[in-house]
């Protein structure tokens, strides 16, 4: 006798939950302080495992944490895709990075020409946006190449790390700059400015200002820089370090950016661009790995190919999908999610719920959670749709304030969000997968580089949990294997949906 299939192919509903992941109960652990008996049921009595979301399992480096992109990128791909800070570590460590021929050809015409090299990018250690570390490899090319004046404009973290720890970083790159006989620190500046994704050029130009022109506050040590900052390390206003002489950036330099990820770096070099332009500045720029700017930046690592997921499967299968998420997140559903491509495909719709751009999320953990369930309830009843594709921001973008109360708010309204969804899963005989693309508000705290516990917005290197909710109850529910990985959500949500996981894609179905 043949095993009835325990679940109907048909439309669905993938929902990342952005930020969650699966730790013990603990005091620092919003997610299992709130209360949560949707998501709570969910993972209790419907079909759920643990997929791994960081590292090598995804395409990062061993014991890094996951992080947005590369999370809905694998999560589309159905397979690991090696993350643009594996492929910098790979070039660095192969000698690639150090004898690069651009890399070579614009250092050696900048020491002929006796032009400055500005190193622009994030000092810390997160291995989301960037590694300090990567600043030696810099500093070594630099000097093997006779420039003589090395500027690093250096931009704090106290996000992907704990706060408060900028000035340890910079001593790093003080000591990385000793090391290569190279470089030193001639401006700092917090990346709640220098980072900006949201369009608020107000912050963007004060860092375009700081590095092109010099315009910040002077002081002479990169202490007394971080120390000026009233709001810790990601707010560090605009400063100068006298020390370094006149660091403006002249005709002839020209500048490397040293973030690995362009997300939020790409405002701030269009910026930078534009102005040096309309200055009548002609300088060189590269990036470490490739941008997605307006203005062509080479960049030294090139992209995986990211090709042959999701997207293109729905596409070669017919299907309609929409695509749901509040700003901070609505690139994560249709761009990466798609591989890093901005083709929109043939039945693909995008819903971007906008709201407050500057958003203080402490006062706000709610977001814009209501119109995004609201969103995702009115796709979920449209008899022509296959699958809705939507992100709930609530659980990292508020983890990311650090803040644990405003945390568990989030975690609560997701919970409620999720109500509504299953709900009207239910009414329209839909299945629901529900996953994190990463952790985030399962641990509240870390050990800062000196050693104290603090508090931490950032991103964890714990599993996520993955939850298959079927679309009928009178047939045996399935088991699923006990451990996956986020390559495995797209093969299943194509067998889900009544296909086969596409032949780029190494993941497998779980059930
Ligand atoms: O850019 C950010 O907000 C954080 O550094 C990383 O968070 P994300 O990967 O969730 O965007
Ligand atoms: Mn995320
Ligand atoms: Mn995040």
């Amino acid at each position: 006798m043949s095993t009835p299939e325990p679940v109907l192919a048909g439309p669905g509903i993938l929902l990342v939950l952005d930020g969650w992941g699966h730790a013990d109960a603990a005091d620092d652990n919003a997610l299992t302080l709130a209360r949560t008996p949707v998501l709570d049921n969910l993972v209790a009595r419907h079909p759920s495992t643990l997929a791994e979301a960081s590292g090598e399992a995804v395409g990062l480096l061993p014991g890094t944490v996951g992080n947005s992109e590369i999370g809905h990128m694998v999560i589309g791909a159905g397979r690991p895709l090696p993350y643009d800070s594996l492929l910098v570590q790979q070039a660095i460590d192969s000698g690639v990075l150090r004898t690069h021929p651009r890399l070579g050809a614009l250092l050696e015409k900048t020491a002929e020409a006796g032009g400055a090299l500005h190193l622009i990018g994030l000092c810390s250690d997160g291995q989301i946006h960037a590694h300090v570390e990567h600043l030696s490899e810099l500093l070594a090319a630099a000097s093997a190449h006779q420039v003589q004046r090395v500027f690093i404009h250096a931009i704090t973290d106290g996000r992907d790390v704990a706060d408060h720890t900028g000035e340890t970083y910079l001593a790093r790159v003080a000591e990385l700059t000793a090391q290569a006989g190279a470089g030193q620190i001639a401006t700092v500046i917090g990346r709640g400015y220098a980072m900006d994704k949201a369009g608020n050029l107000d912050l963007t130009e004060q860092a375009v200002a700081l590095v092109a022109d010099g315009h910040g506050s002077p002081t002479d040590s990169a202490r007394a820089a971080v120390g000026s900052s009233e709001r810790g390390d990601e707010w560090v206003p605009a400063t100068v370090l006298t020390p370094a002489g006149d660091a403006r950036i002249t005709d002839g330099d020209m500048v490397v950016w040293f973030n690995f990820r362009s997300d939020r770096i790409q405002q701030f070099a269009d910026r930078l661009s534009e102005h040096l332009m309309a200055t009548g500045r002609s300088v060189d720029m590269v990036s470490l790995a490739q941008y997605d700017t307006r203005t062509a930046i080479p960049a030294l690592v090139e992209r995986a190919d990211a090709s042959g997921g999701l997207a293109d499967e729905l596409a070669a299968a017919g299907l309609r999908s929409v695509r749901i998420a509040e700003a901070e997140k609505f690139e994560h559903v249709t761009y990466y999610i798609n591989g890093r491509d901005a083709a929109v495909r043939g039945k693909e719709e995008h819903v971007r719920i906008t709201g407050d751009a500057k958003a203080d999320y402490v006062a706000r953990p709610r977001m814009n959670l209501d119109r995004v369930t609201a969103a995702v309830v009115e796709a979920a009843s449209r008899m022509d749709v296959d699958l809705v594709i939507a992100n709930l921001a609530n659980i990292d973008v508020v983890g990311h304030t650090g803040n644990l109360a405003a945390t568990v708010t989030a975690c609560e309204a997701t919970d409620a969000a999720m109500e509504r969804i299953l709900q009207a899963a239910r009414d329209s005989r839909r299945w629901v997968l529900a996953v994190g693309d990463h952790g985030n508000a399962e641990r509240m705290t870390k050990q800062a580089p000196d050693g104290t516990v603090r508090p931490y917005g950032g991103h964890t290197t714990n599993p996520v949990p993955l939850v298959v909710v079927p679309n009928r109850s009178d047939t045996p529910a399935p088991v699923l294997p006990e451990r996956a990985t986020l390559a495995d959500v797209a093969p299943t949500v194509l067998h889900l949906l009544g296909h086969k996981p596409g032949s780029a894609m190494t993941g497998r179905p779980l059930l």
